[in-house]
Parts: C-alpha cells; structure tokens; sequence
C-alpha cells in the first residue's frame, strides 16, 4: 500500500485534476462524502445528533463544508466553525462556502475570547466534532486562536472525526506542530500520508479509515511512488508456498554466525526464530566450549564447533571451514552476541571478501564496520544491515535526534550509498532498498523494546531468505511478522513482561494467522 508525503499528495492531485480532467470540487464531494459516511456511523445510535465541524480557510476546511450541506440534507443539526475570515476563503473550498452560506447553515466566525467560550459551550452539548481545520496544507507551528480552538476540542473528551489528517500533525513527517487534535477517528483521503502513521501523529490518528475520493488508479501508478506500508497480503504474496512434493532442501539452508560467552541467547534466538520462520536446515559454528550448551539448546540446529580465538569465541584459525559452509548455504547471518573484538572483525572481513550468498549484518557485525568502516567497501551485493538508530548513529556519525527525525531518509541514503539493504529498527522499522525503495511497518509494540528482540528479527530475515525471498522483501516481511509476533505475544503476556523468546514461540502462529497455512 502507497503512503505519500505532501508534496505528492499535491502532485497527484494537480494530475488528477489537469491531466485526467477530473475537476478538484469532485474530488472535495467524494471527500466530503467518504466523511459523511462515517459521520453518520458514528451517530446513528445516540439520541443526540447534533454535530459540529471546525473548518480551517484551505481545502481541508472544503471538506468540511461539504460534509455540513450532507448532513444538512439528512436532517441532521449541524454548526459550522471557520477559524478565519470567511472573506479569505478561496477555490472550491470558497464555493463550498457559499453554497452552505446560501442554504442557511448555522455559520459561527471564531475570532476573540469571548467567542471562544461560546464555542466551548456549544461544543459541550454536542455529539460529535468534525476536525476540518488543516490537512496535508499546514505549513508552520500552530499557535494564537487556532491553538486554542485544538485546547477546546481535545479538552472536551467528544468523538472528534478528523478529515485526512489531525490538524497540527505534519502530512511529512507525523510531528506534532505546536499542537494537535487527538481524534477518535481519521478519514484518510486517497492515500495513506507518513503522518498518519509515523509516530507521535500515528498517536492522534485514532481508527484509521482509508477512502477512495475518485483520484485515478492509472495518475498513481505513472508516479512511481517509492514509499510503501507492509501489509498482510504483501507477506501473503512472498511467503513461499510449500507444495507437498518438497523436503527440508527446498526450504534452504541458514548459517547464522552468532554467540560468545555470555551471549549465546542471542545466538539461541536468532537459531530458533529461523527455524520458526520455516528455513529447512541451520547450521551454527559454535567455539569448542560453548558446543554442549549450544547443542543442549538447539535441538533441531546442527552446532559446528570451531576453535576459540579465546573462550568462548570464534576464532579464524579455520576460517576455511566457515567460507566452506558459508557456500553451501541459502542464508548468512553474522553479529548477534558475537562480543566486540578484533577476531570478529577479521572473520567478518574474511566472510564480506569471500561469500556471494546473501548476508545479513546485526548487532556487534555492525558495531565491528562502524569501527572499521573500510569494511564496508567489501560489502558487494545482497546484504542486508540492521540497526537500531544507537547503531545507525555509529555506522554513520549521524545524531541519534536527526536520525530519528529523519528515519526514512537516513535508512534510504545509506541503503543507496552501499548498495544495501537497511533495516533502521524503532516503533516504526524502515525498510530502505538501493534503488530508493521503502517499506515501512506498522505491527509491533513497545513489549518488544526487550533484550534479544532484534536477535528475533535477524532469525526471521535469514530464515525468510533461506527459503528463496529476495533480501529486501525478506526484510520488509520479516519484520511484519517479527511485530505481529510481538503483538501475539503481548496478547498473551502484556507488554511488560514479554521476553523475546515469546516473540520466538509466536512467530508460527503469526505466519499462520497473516498466511492462512
Ligand atoms: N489531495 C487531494 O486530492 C484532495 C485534497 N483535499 C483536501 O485538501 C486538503 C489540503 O488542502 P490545502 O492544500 O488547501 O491545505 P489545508 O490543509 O486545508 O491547509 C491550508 C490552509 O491552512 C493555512 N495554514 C497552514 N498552516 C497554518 C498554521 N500553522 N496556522 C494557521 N494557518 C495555517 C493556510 O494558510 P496560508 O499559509 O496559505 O496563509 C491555508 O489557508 C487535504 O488534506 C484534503 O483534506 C480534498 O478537498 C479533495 C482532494
Ligand atoms: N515500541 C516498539 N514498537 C514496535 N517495535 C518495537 C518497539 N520497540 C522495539 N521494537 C522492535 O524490537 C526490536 C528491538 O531490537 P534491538 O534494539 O536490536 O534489540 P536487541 O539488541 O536487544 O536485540 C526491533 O526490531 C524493534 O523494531
Ligand atoms: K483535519
């Protein structure tokens, strides 16, 4: 599913309207209308139907009027707020306007305290607020009046149905400017925009409801939009079927290089969360003395023991082993409680310089190129990076406010720039390709903010791949399952207490549950 940003919500709009020929005030109607639809959803059980629409001078306020001429016509009280000088209005929102204006509609100007306290009132002894003030057009901080009004909405504790999206929250970016309604339910109009699901905006959006407004399927494919949302029926799509006539074989072979002394849950997680994720065999090499433990733990894995750089960790003494069966797999991944050390590094230079398979870096394998970043250079194809912004910040030199601030556009450029997949972990994980590709996932929940849940993830990505998907689709899925586990789990447990081996046990019946087998 497509998610925009202002400026091609406006782009597509100017398409719609000056290419396809389909005039901007049918587009308001269609909008006007989608929004009335849920109006009357949301009223059709309460004694009181009165319902109040606080419109703001561009088109978002244009929807607004329209909604008011519907549920005039339906027999429905209505009171119409404008939060400007009616004069100022222009476009299709002005002849919205003035057909409300002709039809008599209970108009109020919001100007002054006085006023205010009027609306406050009238407010109280409403069903319903209809927020029209701004959409994708606010441009700078809100503040004076129009603050207020937002104090007086969001105090009121109403049903507040905001059209497109909570006004005060950024189309661009979900940033709240200076204040925002926190609606019960937001009317989305054509596409989904990044503020309506990045966070804090995701927070104010309530239920979500996306409307189809008329806008022309074949003026959204000609814009080739980069930014998508990971859904169920994308994880349908790319999930492997399993037909009868297949072995373990057919599912491919993970080799997942994680795990030190002190550390060799990480290693456990990721094993199993690949194998839960379906890949068919699994391979871990394990230094000499962790292999009991290991071999205790992962029941279906095999261990491959190797000698120790010092207890308890790899070394590279056989290094040809490790490239040997890093070639006989489908899968790599390297970092998870691996520890930081100079071994590592060398192993993971041996490993960028002599596999072809496709690899995926986590945890300390990142720590080690941020530490040595000539590393990255050998990085040739088909990797995939994932960091938190802790470790985003490392590998770039970046802020950890800037990088959270600007998610999407750190992950892409660094996907560009190496020609990677990344995968910047968070509340909403990004997916960015090297050709400028975005995914962006919506499952999870702040339960997973828990050691070892990125062990999961990593698990999930090399298993996913394993078994044939492409690295960046294999991430994007992964991490629709990895939070939808997550949410499974804190079903079950609550987000509190929930530990990452209960992500781990939750992925089948997530898969199951998206995939339907
Ligand atoms: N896309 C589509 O296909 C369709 C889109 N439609 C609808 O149009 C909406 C976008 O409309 P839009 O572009 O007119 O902008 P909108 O959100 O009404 O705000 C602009 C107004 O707010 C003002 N303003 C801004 N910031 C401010 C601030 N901080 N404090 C105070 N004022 C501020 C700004 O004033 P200015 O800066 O110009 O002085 C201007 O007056 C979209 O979300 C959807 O609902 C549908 O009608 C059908 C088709
Ligand atoms: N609030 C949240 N909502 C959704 N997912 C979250 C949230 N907090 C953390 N996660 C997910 O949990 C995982 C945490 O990974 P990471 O920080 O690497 O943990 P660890 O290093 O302990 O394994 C990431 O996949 C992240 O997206
Ligand atoms: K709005």
């Amino acid at each position: 599913m497509k998610v925009v940003n202002s400026e091609q919500i406006k782009q597509l709009d100017r398409i719609a309207i000056d290419e396809f020929l389909i005039p901007g005030i049918v587009l308001m109607e269609n909008a006007g209308l989608a929004v009335v639809d849920e109006v009357l959803k949301s009223i059709k059980d309460k004694e009181n139907k009165e319902v109040i629409i606080v419109c703001g001078m561009g088109n978002n306020g244009g929807d607004g009027f329209v909604v008011a001429r519907h549920l005039l016509n339906k027999g429905i009280p209505v009171k119409v707020f404008i939060t400007g000088n009616p004069a100022d209005i222009s476009g299709d929102a002005r002849k919205n306007y003035n057909i409300i204006h002709k039809l008599n509609v209970d108009i109020h100007i919001l100007v002054g305290v006085n006023n205010l306290k009027k609306f406050s009132e009238i407010i109280k002894s409403s069903s319903l607020i209809v927020d029209a003030i701004f959409g994708t057009g606010l441009k700078r901080e809100v503040d004076g009046l129009i603050k207020e009004v937002i104090h007086i909405i969001n105090n009121s504790k109403k049903e507040v149905i905001a059209i497109d999206l909570p006004s005060g929250i950024c189309a661009d970016d979900g940033s709240v400017c200076g204040i925002a309604v926190r609606a019960t339910k937001t009317v989305v109009l054509a596409l989904l925009k990044l503020g309506n699901i990045n966070y804090p905006g995701a927070d104010y959006v309530g239920e979500m409801i996306l409307k189809d407004i008329g806008i022309p399927n074949k003026a959204v494919e000609d814009m080739s939009l980069n930014i998508n949302l990971i859904t169920n029926n994308m994880v349908k799509e790319y999930m492997p079927v399993r037909k009868r006539d297949t072995h373990k074989g057919t599912y491919g072979k993970a080799y997942i290089v994680a795990g030190s002394t002190g550390m060799t849950g990480a290693a456990i997680l990721s094993c199993e969360a690949a194998l839960r994720s379906g890949a068919g065999l699994l391979k871990i090499p394990v230094p000499q003395s962790l292999n009991t433990i290991m071999e205790t733990r992962l029941t279906e894995a095999i261990t491959v023991p190797l000698p120790e750089f010092r207890k308890g960790v790899v070394g590279i003494s056989d290094i040809e082993k490790i490239i040997k069966t890093m070639e006989e797999s489908d899968a790599i991944a390297v970092g998870p409680g691996s520890g930081r050390s100079r071994e590592l590094e060398e192993l993971l230079r041996n490993m960028l310089e002599h596999t072809s398979k496709p690899i995926v870096l986590d945890a300390d394998a990142l720590n080690a190129l941020a530490d040595r970043k000539e590393l990255l250079e050998l990085i040739r194809s088909k990797a995939v990076m994932t960091p938190h912004e802790g470790e985003m910040a490392r590998l770039t030199g970046l802020e950890i406010d800037y990088i959270n601030n600007n998610r999407i556009e750190v992950a892409s450029e660094f996907a560009k720039k190496w020609n990677v997949v990344v995968v910047l972990k968070g509340a909403r994980t990004v997916v960015a390709g090297p050709k400028g590709e975005i995914y962006i996932n919506t499952t999870g929940n702040p339960g997973m903010a828990t050691a070892g849940s990125g062990d999961v993830l990593t698990g999930i990505i090399t298993g996913l791949i394993a078994q044939g998907i492409k690295p960046l689709n294999a991430a994007a899925v992964a991490v629709y399952i990895h939070g939808a586990s997550g949410d499974l789990a804190a079903q079950k447990v609550g987000e509190y207490g929930l530990l990452a081996s209960d992500i781990v046990k939750e992925i089948p019946f997530a898969i199951k549950e998206i995939v339907g087998r």
